[in-house]
């Protein structure tokens, strides 16, 4: 009985057409015959050029070319259309999807490692163009030789060689590659930099390439040590109701400012930007004891020395929180409050205030209700289950359907709910029920929810 014979491996290498990657993917195919296994060429069709389509054609003959003199190549495309959201970059939004059509088409041909053709010059330029706009040692780590993302790992194999040795491969092995005339386009800094400032560099300073990319493999490892420090700093000022803002303090600003960065991050899954990072440190001296910053992905709260986060979009991480246990709805749930003769209710669990006002114009009178209702109200948890009305006329709807309607944040639908007997008359983030407002009286008052330090 004959034994199966295992199917060989199989190697992508993501084929632009480019020159680097042709003579990748031609060194590969070179490797792949004498060792006895597979490579599949992925070609990405943007269709931001013009010539897209000579490209593809380009690179498939390439590759029936080759298959035909033996080389174990099989070749694989994918044309993408450019969805564009408002404020999007085109070359940004572009590599995201690129990114993603080698990882289902190396999936789809059985391939768990994707093959870049980035090298030393590349790196060197990342790691420039990454000081141009200030980055810290994450940023400035340029591009890792080896990494998983998106179910496969990627990986750069000529990343320590210098554009010279590539260049001098394609001639000794006379291969033909596109042109790309795309690089030649001034708007994009990494052009501007290949065309202009890095010739003149490399003039002057004939090691700038070997230099720079030294340096970004310097600080890959500076960031490495940022992000262990930062783990071990958390676990040292994480308590049960959040980040001990004097424990932090105590670290120095360096340390505080790496745990808060590495926080948010864990929290999200997004970067916390600079100017976020410093107003959460500025603004929150000592003296402050509550406050919420409404950041990009997150809102943050300080309250009395702890700092707690929630993420603004469902599925994040809620590991990193801090735990907000000091804001889950049951604590100090049901309260009874005399509103209406008190004028204002602090929730500092919440870090906010509830508020009562008379109506200034029709419109806030439309949204208030008669004052007796609020003599006595009572703050309860949600449960689940309830209606609200969002207006006269209008059906009433489950709050569920309704937070998500006016987009009211996870977190923010923990606040209590404001009940008068078994009427539900405000909910924070959606208003006045409109059958509240409905009631007849005289003397009406309008309510209000009004965050602490809100921006
Ligand atoms: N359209 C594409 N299809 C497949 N792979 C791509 C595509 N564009 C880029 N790549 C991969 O990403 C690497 C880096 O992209 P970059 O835009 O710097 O290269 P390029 O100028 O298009 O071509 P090359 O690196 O081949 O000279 C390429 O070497 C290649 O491995």
């Amino acid at each position: 009985m004959s034994s199966p014979v295992a199917a060989p491996a199989t190697v992508a290498v993501a084929y632009s057409g480019g020159r680097d990657s042709t003579a990748l993917l031609h060194a590969t195919v070179r490797v792949a015959r004498e060792q006895g296994y597979q490579v599949v060429a992925l070609h990405v069709h943007h269709g931001l050029q013009p010539a897209a389509d000579e490209w593809l054609s380009h690179c498939e003959e390439t590759c029936r070319r080759w298959r035909q003199r033996g080389g174990p190549i099989t070749f694989a495309h994918e044309r993408l259309p450019l969805n564009l959201g408002p404020g999007q970059s085109v070359e940004a939004e572009a590599r995201r999807a690129r990114y993603e059509a080698l990882a289902r088409m190396a999936k789809a041909h059985g391939a768990s490692v994707v093959m870049l053709a980035h090298h030393r010059g590349d790196q060197a330029e990342t790691f420039l163009l990454q000081a141009l706009r200030g980055a810290g040692v994450a940023g400035l780590a340029a591009m890792p030789r080896e990494v998983d993302r998106e179910g496969v790992r990627w990986l750069r194999p000529w990343l320590d060689r210098p554009r010279s040795q590539i260049e001098a491969y394609v001639r000794l092995h006379g291969l033909s590659y596109i042109d790309d005339t795309s690089n030649a386009d001034p708007r994009y800094a990494r052009n501007r930099l290949r065309l202009h400032a890095w010739p003149a560099l490399a003039a002057s300073f004939p090691q700038a390439e070997q230099g720079l990319a030294r340096a970004a493999a310097w600080c890959a490892e500076a960031a490495e040590c940022a992000q262990a420090l930062a783990a071990l700093d958390l676990q040292a000022v994480s308590g049960a109701e959040g980040l001990s803002r004097s424990a932090l303090v105590a670290l120095g600003p360096a340390r505080a400012r790496n745990a808060l960065r590495a926080w948010y991050r864990q929290a999200t899954g997004v970067p916390l930007p600079a100017q976020a990072l410093d107003r959460l440190w500025h603004e929150s001296g000592e003296g402050v004891s509550a406050r919420v910053w409404t950041l990009p992905a997150a809102v943050v709260r300080l309250y009395r020395d702890r700092w707690s986060l929630e993420p603004l979009h469902e599925g994040a991480s809620a590991a990193a929180s801090g735990s907000d246990r000091a804001l889950e709805p049951a604590a100090g749930l049901p309260m009874q409050v005399p509103l209406a003769a008190q004028g204002s209710v602090d929730l500092p669990q919440w870090v906010a205030r509830l508020t009562v006002s008379t109506p200034r114009d029709e419109g806030d009178k439309a949204l208030s209700v008669p004052r007796e209702l609020l003599e006595t109200v009572e703050l309860r948890p949600r449960q689940g289950g309830e209606t609200f009305q969002l207006g006269p006329g209008r059906p009433p709807r489950s709050l569920k359907k309704q937070y998500q309607a006016a987009g009211v944040p996870a977190w923010a639908r923990r606040a209590p709910l404001v009940y008068a007997g078994d009427l539900l008359v405000f909910v924070p983030g959606l208003g006045v029920d409109a059958r509240a407002a409905a009631l007849p009286g005289p003397h009406r008052l309008c309510i209000a929810w009004e965050p602490f330090g809100q921006d």
